[in-house]
């Protein structure tokens, strides 16, 4: 749907070149909500504005619908681009026209009839829940309702692909939810493919199924949420997935914990259907080991637990090391945390 392959770009700029993207490759399947989540200056705005041609690529191709949008003529191009929908951090609403004309611009300038644009913007107002704000002005309304405004003027053309660029960075923690929750409708009712740059783990973990993460212009890692969220590898990746899932001992638990001799401690994690306290009552009575639950925490995410606990364990240490094995063999990740 969406290919970037071998990606460079570099701005000029008083003389001093720029590298804003180093080899970026990644694959948008149709129906994927993608997320790309990197620090500021990643290079995430860059990435997306190739997606419809705002910027062109120094070197690599980008291949729309398995099109290469290098090979289209400037028709060719605007025809491509109107399959592309983007709505913007700050909105980029005109403040001087109502909703209703707002969101019928794009449909004015592909000169639709007057009666087709009625139809498709009442049905977009319905879609967006902004019905009674038609004949407001954007300064009228609260940052949520801008950008309901912002998506249905991308959505008025029936484009394959939403293209988000930060668009709830701007809004509370209540109104970024009820956005997402748009979102994810918009991709499942109208099957759009959404691509999502952000700066908040929050929000990949809310509506996205694919993420790649970014950093000085490269992905460091990509794949299905549950995958990196369950995995990280990237110290850059952890720090993120560390604002969403706390999985480390706390400073408090840390400051009462003294290294004795037979006891251990223990970071475990669940994934999915291995549920926790069935293991642990099984360890107990099948080794000579006490177990202390210090800390425990579960996530949902694409429908699926994901849990962590920090497990101390108390035995001969031979014995800890089998009670640690037989985790293992229950289809649970565990690693041993120095004190
Ligand atoms: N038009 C431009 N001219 C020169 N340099 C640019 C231009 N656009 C981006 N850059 C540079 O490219 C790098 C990546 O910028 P980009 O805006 O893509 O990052 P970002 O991850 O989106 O950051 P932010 O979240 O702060 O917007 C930065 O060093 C930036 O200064």
């Amino acid at each position: 749907m969406i290919e970037l392959r071998d990606i460079y770009k570099t701005f000029e700029r008083k003389g001093q070149s720029i590298e804003a993207l180093r080899g970026v490759s990644l694959h948008v399947s149709k129906g994927d909500i993608y997320g790309v989540i990197g620090y500021s200056g990643a290079g995430k705005s860059t990435l997306i504005r190739l997606v419809n041609y705002l910027e062109r690529p120094t070197g690599g191709e980008v291949l729309v619908e398995g099109e290469p949008l290098a090979a289209y003529n400037p028709a060719q191009l605007r025809a491509a681009k109107k399959k592309i929908g983007m709505i913007f951090q700050h909105f980029n609403l005109l403040e001087s026209k109502t909703v209703f004309d707002n969101i019928a611009i794009p449909l004015v300038l592909l000169k639709r009839s007057k009666k087709e644009i009625q139809d498709r913007v009442t049905e977009l107002l319905k879609f967006t829940g902004l019905e009674d704000k038609a004949k407001s002005y954007p300064k009228e309304l609260s940052g949520g309702q801008k950008q309901r405004v912002g998506i249905a003027r991308a959505l008025a053309t029936n484009p394959s692909i939403l293209l988000c660029d930060e668009a709830t960075s701007a809004l509370d923690p209540q109104t970024t939810k009820s956005i997402l929750e748009l979102l994810k409708k918009i991709n499942k009712e109208y099957n759009i493919t959404i691509m999502i740059i952000t700066h908040e783990m929050a929000v990949i973990q809310q509506i996205c199924n694919k993420v790649a993460v970014m950093e000085q212009g490269e992905i460091i890692e990509q794949g299905k949420v549950l995958d990196v969220f369950g995995n990280p590898h990237h110290p850059t990746t952890q720090s993120f997935v560390q604002t969403v899932i706390h999985n480390s001992v706390p400073q408090s638990v840390l400051n009462t914990l003294k290294a004795e001799p037979g006891r251990r401690l223990f970071r475990l994690k669940f994934v999915g259907g291995t549920a926790s306290e069935p293991i642990i009552n099984s360890l107990i009575r099948r080794f000579e080991v006490n177990a202390n639950i210090l800390f425990a925490n579960m996530t949902e995410i694409q429908q699926t637990t994901l849990g962590t606990m920090i497990l101390q364990l108390h035995g001969e240490h031979t014995v800890i090391d089998q009670a640690a094995a037989f985790i293992v063999s229950q289809g649970v990740d565990i690693q041993e945390v120095e004190v």
